[in-house]
C-alpha cells in the first residue's frame, strides 16, 4: 500500500551551482518518480546552503556597487529566492520525468514560511554553513572587511556561517495539506523554510537566519501526518566510527541507540547529527512512524527495506 512520504533532499540532489543543479535535478527526479510510480504520496523538502550563499553574495555585491540605489537584501528574502529557483528546477525536472512515464500529476512549489523563536539562542551563535568553500585568506578577508562569521568545515575549507534557529511551525501548512490531498506533488519548506516570527497583529517579520532543512522536514512530516521521513544524502547508511578503521554501517537504529551514539560523538555536527536527531524526533512522534537515511539513488530500495539506515521504535 502506498505511504505518505516526506523526502528531504541533501546537497548532492541539487549540486553547487546552476549547471550542476540542472544535471543533479534530473537524477533526483528519477529517484522521486520511482516512489510516485509505486503509489506513494510524496512531499519534497530540500536544502539551500550553497544556493542561499550565492544569492546573498550577489545581492551584497549589488548593494556595494551603489548603496543609494540597491538597499541591502535581508537573508530571509534570499531564502525565499532560493526556494523559488530550486522549486522551479524541481517542478520542471519532475514534470518531465513523470510525463515520460505516462504519469499526469501536478507538481507545485509552496513558498513556505517557518516560524522561529526570535529569542532562540541560535541567533547569538551562528552555526549554519552557507555558500561556497573559501581558502583561509579569503575567509580572513571576509571577517575583517564585513564582520562575517566563518568556520573551518571538516577539513574541506572555510565557509560563512549564519544563525540557524529551530523550526517551530509551518505558516502555510493548511495550503500544503490541501494540495497533497488534491493529489499534487508538493515541494515545501525549501532551505528549511523562510524564517519568520510573529510581531504585532498578524504581521510576520523575516529573520536573518537559515533553518536546517532536516529539522524543518521533521516538522513538515509530522504536520502532514506522514508515515515516513526519508533523508536523502551522500551516504547509503549511517555509520558509527565514521571514517575510522573500525567504521560500522548501521541497518537499523532505535531512538535509544541513536541517543547513545549521539552522546558518544559518532555523528558530525552540521552534517549527520541533525539528520539523526530529526529522524529520532520523527520516529518518536507517533506510533508507526519511521525514518530512513540513505543515498538519493537508493531511495526506492530503502523504502522496500533493502538498504539505508531505518530509525524506528
Ligand atoms: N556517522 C556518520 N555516518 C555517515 N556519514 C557521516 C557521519 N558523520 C558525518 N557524515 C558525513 O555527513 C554527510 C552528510 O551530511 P551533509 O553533506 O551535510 O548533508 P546534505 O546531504 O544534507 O547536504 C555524509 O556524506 C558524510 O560524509
Ligand atoms: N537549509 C539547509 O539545511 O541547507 P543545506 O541542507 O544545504 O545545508
Amino acid at each position: 500500500m502506498g505511504k505518505r512520504i516526506v523526502i528531504a533532499l541533501g546537497g548532492n540532489a541539487l549540486g553547487n551551482n546552476l549547471p550542476e543543479q540542472m544535471i543533479a535535478v534530473k537524477q533526483t527526479s528519477k529517484a522521486i518518480a520511482d516512489l510516485i510510480e509505486e503509489g506513494h504520496e510524496v512531499i519534497i523538502a530540500h536544502g539551500n546552503g550553497p544556493q542561499v550563499g550565492m544569492i546573498q553574495k550577489a545581492m551584497a555585491e549589488l548593494t556595494r556597487s551603489d548603496p543609494e540605489k540597491y538597499i541591502p537584501c535581508p537573508l530571509s528574502v534570499c531564502v525565499a529566492m532560493s526556494q523559488g529557483y530550486i522549486g522551479y528546477d524541481l517542478q520542471n525536472g519532475l514534470r518531465e520525468e513523470l510525463l515520460d512515464r505516462g504519469i499526469n500529476k501536478g507538481v507545485a512549489t509552496v513558498l513556505t514560511q517557518v516560524e522561529v523563536d526570535p529569542l532562540d539562542p541560535a541567533f547569538q551563535n551562528p552555526t549554519k554553513p552557507i555558500g561556497a568553500f573559501m581558502t583561509k585568506e579569503e575567509a580572513d578577508k571576509l571577517v575583517a572587511e564585513r564582520g562575517y562569521n566563518v568556520i573551518e568545515d571538516a577539513g574541506r575549507g572555510y565557509r560563512r556561517v549564519v544563525a540557524s534557529p529551530k523550526p517551530q511551525s509551518i505558516i502555510e501548512i493548511e495550503s500544503i495539506r490541501d494540495m497533497v490531498s488534491a493529489g499534487l506533488v508538493v515541494v515545501a519548506c525549501g532551505g528549511g523554510g523562510i524564517p519568520v516570527y510573529k510581531t504585532e497583529g498578524h504581521h510576520l517579520k523575516g529573520a536573518a537566519a537559515v533553518i536546517d532543512k532536516d529539522f524543518a522536514s521533521c516538522v513538515l512530516a509530522q504536520q502532514v501526518n506522514a508515515d515516513t521521513l526519508i533523508i536523502l544524502t551522500a551516504v547509503e547508511k549511517v555509520a558509527i566510527n565514521f571514517g575510522k578503521p573500525e567504521e560500522q554501517w548501521l541497518d537499523e537504529l532505535t531512538p535509544d541507540q541513536a541517543r547513545k551514539y549521539i552522546s558518544e560523538g559518532h555523528f558530525a555536527p552540521g552534517s549527520m547529527l541533525p539528520k539523526v536527531q530529526a529522524a529520532v524526533e520523527f520516529a518518536e512522534s507517533a506510533p508507526g512512524r519511521s525514518a530512513l537515511i540513505t543515498l538519493l539513488e537508493k531511495a526506492k530500495d530503502g523504502v522496500a527495506g533493502k538498504t539505508g539506515t531505518a530509525i524506528h521504535l
